[in-house]
C-alpha cells in the first residue's frame, strides 16, 4: 500500500511555506505537566506567538510525540490548538505516540497524508516507531513505500520527515535512542541525490547539520529541552521552539527557528528523566 498522498501549493515565488511543531507532549488532563512543564500551557504559548510572528507558513508538519498519555482527548487538545493556526497540518508518530488513538486526529482535520506532493517538492513523512520502545527502526513497509515515493518523482526536490534521529546528535544517552537501521534508510535514499533534507523531532533541541549533502535539521519541542552534546540525561534551560522552513524552487532549504522568550518555561531541575 503506496502513501496517502496530498498535492499541495506552491507560493508565487516558487516556494513551499512549511511550519514544524514537535514533541507536543500533550495530556487529557490540561494541568498535567511533564518535569514541571505543563505541557498544555507551552504549546499554547507557542501557538500564540507563531500566530503574532507574521512569517509564511502554507502547511503544518507535526513530528510525532503529539501525546504523553496516548489519549483520544490529548490528541483532540493538539487539534484545537492547531485550528487556531487555520492552516493544514500532517502527522507522523514519535514514540510515545498511541497510533489507533492518532488516526482521531483526522476527524479534527489533522491530516495523515503521508506524500506530499509540489511543483518542486515532495515532502514524504516517514513512521520510525517502534511501539512500546524510545528508539526507532523503519519498516520494511515503510522502507518500500520510500523507494516507491523517490521513484515516483526523480525530478523534483525532497523534503524527508521522521521523529527520530538518523544520524547521531552527540549525546550519548540520546543517541542510544536514535534510529536503529538508519543503514537501511541510507541505502534506499542513496541513488537520489535530490533528496535536500531530512527534518525531525525527538531530540528536544536544535540541529542543523549538512551530512553527505543532505541537511538533517530538528527541532526544539514546545515544551522540555535536552541540553544538547550531554552524555547523560539533563535538561536545558533553553526555551520551547518551533520552525519556519522555505524549500525553493532551485532546491534549497532555508530556515527559520524561534523560541519562547526567556524563562517563560522552566523545568524541574531536578528531574532525572520520564
Ligand atoms: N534518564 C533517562 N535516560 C534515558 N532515557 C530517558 C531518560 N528519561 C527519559 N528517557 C527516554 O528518552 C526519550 C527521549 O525523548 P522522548 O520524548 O522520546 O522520551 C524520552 C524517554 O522515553
Ligand atoms: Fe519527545
Amino acid at each position: 500500500m503506496a502513501f496517502t498522498k496530498l498535492n499541495i501549493n506552491t507560493a508565487p515565488d516558487g516556494s513551499v511555506y512549511l511550519l514544524q511543531v514537535t514533541d507536543t507532549h500533550l495530556f487529557a488532563d490540561e494541568q498535567t505537566g511533564l518535569l514541571g512543564v505543563n505541557t498544555n500551557d507551552s504549546f499554547t504559548a507557542v501557538i500564540e506567538n507563531i500566530q503574532s510572528d507574521n512569517i509564511p507558513f502554507e502547511y503544518i508538519l507535526a513530528t510525532g510525540d503529539l501525546s504523553q498519555d496516548h489519549t483520544k482527548r490529548s490528541y483532540q487538545r493538539f487539534a484545537e490548538r492547531i485550528a487556531d493556526l487555520d492552516r493544514p497540518c500532517v502527522w507522523l508518530p514519535g514514540n510515545h505516540d498511541m497510533q489507533e488513538n492518532m488516526l482521531t486526529l483526522e476527524q479534527h482535520g489533522v491530516l495523515a497524508a503521508k506524500q506530499l506532493v509540489s511543483e518542486h517538492w515532495q515532502i514524504i513523512m516517514l513512521d520510525t516507531q517502534l511501539e512500546g520502545e524510545p528508539h526507532g527502526v523503519m519498516s520494511q513497509r515503510q522502507l518500500d513505500n520510500l523507494a516507491e515515493a523517490l521513484a515516483e518523482y526523480p525530478d523534483k526536490h525532497v523534503l524527508i520527515a521522521m521523529h527520530h534521529q538518523a544520524i547521531p546528535v552527540g549525546s550519548k544517552w540520546l543517541d542510544q535512542h536514535n534510529l536503529k537501521n538508519a543503514d537501511e534508510f541510507f541505502a534506499v535514499i542513496a541513488d537520489y541525490p535530490n533528496v535536500r533534507g531530512v527534518i525531525f523531532g525527538h531530540v528536544h533541541q536544535n540541529y542543523e547539520f549538512q551530512f553527505d549533502g543532505i541537511a538533517f535539521i530538528a527541532t526544539p519541542s514546545t515544551c522540555i529541552q535536552f541540553l544538547p552534546l550531554s552524555a547523560n540525561f539533563a535538561l536545558d534551560h533553553q526555551q520551547p521552539g518551533w520552525r519556519y522552513l522555505q524549500l525553493t524552487a532551485e532546491g534549497r532549504i532555508a530556515t527559520r527557528l524561534r523560541r519562547l522568550s526567556e524563562r517563560s518555561f522552566l523545568p524541574d531541575p531536578k528531574s532525572k528523566g520520564y
